[in-house]
């Protein structure tokens, strides 16, 4: 039973990123940019001294999480629509859908690939999580859960929970 609830949702805990999404039908979007938010709670009982965890640490991790797609490309990798080829510094990128055929080149270093099949905010905040799962022995064992929300736009949440 968690006993409390400790939510970062700093204005630093951001990450501005060029997207497109795609859709079903074949349909995809412009590429395009959000300011996208990021909120983390973390549920758990008291340690120590009545510590869940330093704020300190879970704010470091939940900012580095967000520096790493920071000013980037999000490119999903598993797409059946996606031709993402690395050539010299370059990454081109091949979209085919029944729609629609584009063709993108980006420095490579200004791309981040994407472990899912379309950047939509709700995979983002899969992924998001994943890495926070992959971080949380940094918090200590008080943890017993933890939820992600992030925002692409005001007004505009997706949120994930996890039980740990
Ligand atoms: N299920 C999802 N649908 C859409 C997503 C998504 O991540 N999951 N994303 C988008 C686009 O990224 C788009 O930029 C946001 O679309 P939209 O909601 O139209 O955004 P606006 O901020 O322009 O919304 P307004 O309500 O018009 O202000 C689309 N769909």
């Amino acid at each position: 039973m968690s006993e409390f609830r400790a939510t970062f949702a700093k204005d630093r805990q951001k990450f501005s990123a060029a997207h497109f999404t795609l859709f079903e039908d074949g349909s995809l979007e412009r590429l395009h940019g959000h300011n996208y938010n990021v909120t983390v709670t973390f549920e758990g009982t008291a340690a120590e001294l009545g510590l869940m965890f330093s704020f300190h640490d879970a704010k470091a991790l939940v900012k580095e999480l967000c520096d790493a797609w920071d000013e980037r490309v999000l490119i999903p990798s598993v797409s059946p629509w996606i031709e993402v080829t690395e050539r010299d510094a370059q990454l081109e990128v091949v979209v085919t859908t029944p729609k629609h055929r584009k063709f993108y080149s980006f420095p490579r270093e200004d791309v981040v690939l994407l472990a899912c099949d379309n950047a939509s905010c709700e995979h983002l905040t899969r992924l998001f999580a994943d890495a926070v799962a992959a971080q949380l022995h940094r918090l200590g064992n008080a943890v017993t859960g933890f939820e992600v929300a992030i925002s692409e736009s005001a007004g505009q949440t997706i949120a994930l929970s996890r039980s740990i």
